[in-house]
């Protein structure tokens, strides 16, 4: 384990076992349809390199950057969008890929963004969730795990651009950021 967690949630084999059957049921409720998978970057990149390569069906990719957390465990509340999807995703049926909801604020000002463009549907699909960190009435459509109200790294997650690398997924030990 990394020295820098305090304990592992989930190890690389689960999060496989996680994200196939993730990509299952997308294939099933998307049956005959084409997808655009919007990746917000930087967090969701390994997630989405993952579950895309376990739905069977055409799926565009797209990527956007927005960053609220900087170099804190806590958001500033404030979305920055720092480069846009260049697709038209006008009557395109679009999947937002995070790589975690936690207030829920990225996802909120995303969905309503996405919506005023008038996608013929969007979901949104987190590989975690986290319940207690939320403050908006943002839900996942597809969701990996729930985590608790702990800050998390690895498989993505980043505390200050580090530990993005780390391919399970754990918690940060508070030393680290108290
Ligand atoms: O539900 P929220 O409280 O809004 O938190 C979730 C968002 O915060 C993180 O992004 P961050 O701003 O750290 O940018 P990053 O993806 O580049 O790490 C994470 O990747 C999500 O996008
Ligand atoms: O728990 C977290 N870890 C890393 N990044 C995050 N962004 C929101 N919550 C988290
Ligand atoms: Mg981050």
């Amino acid at each position: 384990m990394h020295k820098d967690l305090e304990r592992i949630l989930f190890t690389e084999e689960q999060i496989r076992e996680r994200v196939v059957a993730l990509g299952k049921q997308i294939t099933a409720d998307y049956d005959g349809k084409e997808i655009v998978a919007v990746g917000i970057l930087k967090g969701a990149i390994v997630f989405f390199a993952d579950l895309v390569r376990e739905i069977k069906l055409p799926v565009k990719f797209d990527f956007m950057a927005a960053s609220s957390y900087g170099a804190s465990t806590k958001t500033s509340g404030t979305v920055r969008i720092l480069k846009d999807i260049d697709t038209d995703i006008e009557n395109k049926h679009v999947i937002i890929v995070e790589d975690i909801i936690d207030s829920g604020l990225t996802l909120k000002y995303l969905k309503e963004n996405f919506e005023h463009r008038k996608a013929a549907s969007v979901k949104l699909c987190a590989m975690l969730n986290k319940p207690e960190g939320r403050r908006t009435d943002i839900k996942g459509d597809y969701i990996g795990f729930d985590v608790p109200d702990e800050f998390i790294v690895g498989y993505g997650l980043d505390y200050a651009s580090t530990y993005r690398n780390i391919p399970y997924i754990g918690i940060l030990k508070k030393s680290v950021y108290a």
